[in-house]
């Protein structure tokens, strides 16, 4: 095994710093040391906890250049996009500070009985396993309701955002948490299977990709630990003949590009309706030529690298493969590096990867259908269920179509995308359980009847 992991920025190809992987003896210590902090945090009241997260939402709007800036460096996301994740960061905890105290409370049930309840008690450790897409909004928006819930974390964070992992870990000390409420483990995934079979641990999360969910969901279902799993997408973007265009394209490609197309709740498949379909790609080729390109520390860039080389020719694969059963270049598709021009690829079917794959990069795939009804089907034939988002002026129309989409998000006029207002996660290959907003506070939670009677 590995016993240690180089960083490197991808856009420059430079080395940023290498770590040490913990030895066993460390993880031991690591495990042993959240669950004595966890004893004592999980009796501290939610007035602390609160206070501590204004401690955090305060750190994160003091340094969000800071934090951005290492974001781009070890994966390339443009800064203005850096400094917005972790506007968002801070903008969670605002949200559970005002809301947690009376998520968490006891709910009363009248009954025959005297008096019974419902109490939400935490559960104790949780592990994270999380990628690199977005390494801040990620993890927080785990860590922020699970420890404010009373039980507290571990991150295995993708090993190229290594130093995003140890820097949160530090905001999370520097804001006053006891040092094992939230703590980051180096190592690689071939200690994950005894790491959940540790008697500490008490759930999982993690988000990524569906490979990796069903590994991870095999061994916590071995080990009897539940886990909220968050996966991949191939959301559908559906454009009616009667969408609005001119207010809405800006929304339309965001949802494919921002992040350098690395999102899973990205649009991945446009399905646009005949009528408006020569419109639709004229507007959207001419947007996405638009875009700016370049080096990923200038606040004007929109597009940059992708995280890793790699992970820029897997992409040009499943266009390659694509291609070979007979979709069309529209416009693009240039790749240097791990550079990959925004494309742009018509005539795709269904049998082509870049309709029933996850694309994670700046790849629209457009699909021309005949009407609404078209659409949703299209829309609906996929393996994934993180979100559908629909543009067309008839909202009452589409209102029908809420039940028939089987998916975790349903958008109308508006990119798919997290809120920590709004529950968020998906169904069938894309994962089960949700986060954020009331739901996510309550997933790592003991839902206790207390029942006294008369
Ligand atoms: O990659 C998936 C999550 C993206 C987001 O929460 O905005």
């Amino acid at each position: 095994m590995k016993k240690s992991i180089t960083t490197k920025n991808p856009y420059t190809g430079q080395v940023l710093k290498d770590y040490q992987y913990h030895s066993e003896n460390d993880i031991e210590n690591i495990l042993n040391s959240a669950d004595k902090t966890f004893e004592k945090w999980r009796t501290t009241d939610i007035k602390h906890r609160t206070d501590l997260l204004q401690n955090l939402a305060n750190l994160l709007e003091q340094h969000k250049e800071k934090y951005a800036k290492l974001m781009m460096e070890e994966m390339g996301k443009p800064l203005n996009q850096g400094i917005a994740e972790v506007e968002k960061c801070a903008k969670l905890c605002d949200f559970y500070i005002a809301n947690a105290d009376h998520f968490l409370a006891d709910q009363i049930i009248e009954t025959e009985a005297k008096e019974s309840f419902i109490s939400y008690d935490p559960l104790g450790v949780i592990l994270s396993i999380m990628p690199w897409n977005y390494p801040f909004w990620q993890v927080f928006r785990f860590a922020v309701p699970t420890l404010t819930a009373g039980n507290v974390g571990l991150l295995k964070h993708a090993s190229n955002t290594t130093g995003s992992a140890l820097k949160i870990e530090n905001i999370f000390i520097e804001a006053g948490y006891p040092k094992g409420c939230f703590q980051t483990l180096l190592t690689n995934h071939d200690t994950i299977e005894s790491i959940i079979g540790n008697k500490t641990i008490k759930a999982v999360t993690l988000t990524g990709s569906e490979k990796a969910g069903r590994s991870i969901a095999e061994v916590a279902g071995k080990n009897l630990k539940k886990t909220v799993l968050e996966l991949g997408g191939n959301n559908a973007c559906i454009i009616l003949d009667d969408a609005n265009l001119d207010k809405y394209i800006d929304t339309i490609v965001k949802a494919r590009m921002q992040n350098n197309g690395q999102s899973c709740i990205a649009a991945k498949r446009f399905i646009v309706t005949e009528n408006i379909y020569d419109q639709f790609l004229e507007l959207f080729t001419k947007k996405i030529k638009n875009l700016t390109i370049g080096n990923p520390d200038s606040k004007d860039t929109y597009i940059s690298v992708m995280a890793k080389e790699s992970l820029a020719e897997e992409l040009e694969n499943q266009v390659e493969k694509s291609l070979e059963k007979g979709a069309t270049i529209h416009y693009g598709n240039e790749r240097k590096n791990a550079y990959y021009q925004p494309t742009i690829i018509t005539n795709v079917s269904s049998n082509m990867p870049i309709f029933k794959e996850e694309t994670f990069g700046p790849v629209a795939a457009v699909i021309k259908v005949k009407n609404k009804q078209e659409a949703f089907k299209t829309a609906a034939n996929s393996r994934f269920g993180l979100g559908t988002m629909v543009f067309t002026e008839n909202i009452k129309e589409v209102y029908k179509e809420i039940s028939n989409i089987p998916d975790g998000a349903f958008f109308i006029n508006e990119m798919v995308k997290s809120d920590p207002r709004l529950p968020f996660g998906g169904t069938k290959a894309s994962g089960y359980g949700r986060e954020l907003s009331k739901e996510g506070i309550l997933e790592f939670v003991n839902t206790k009847t207390v029942y006294i009677n008369k």
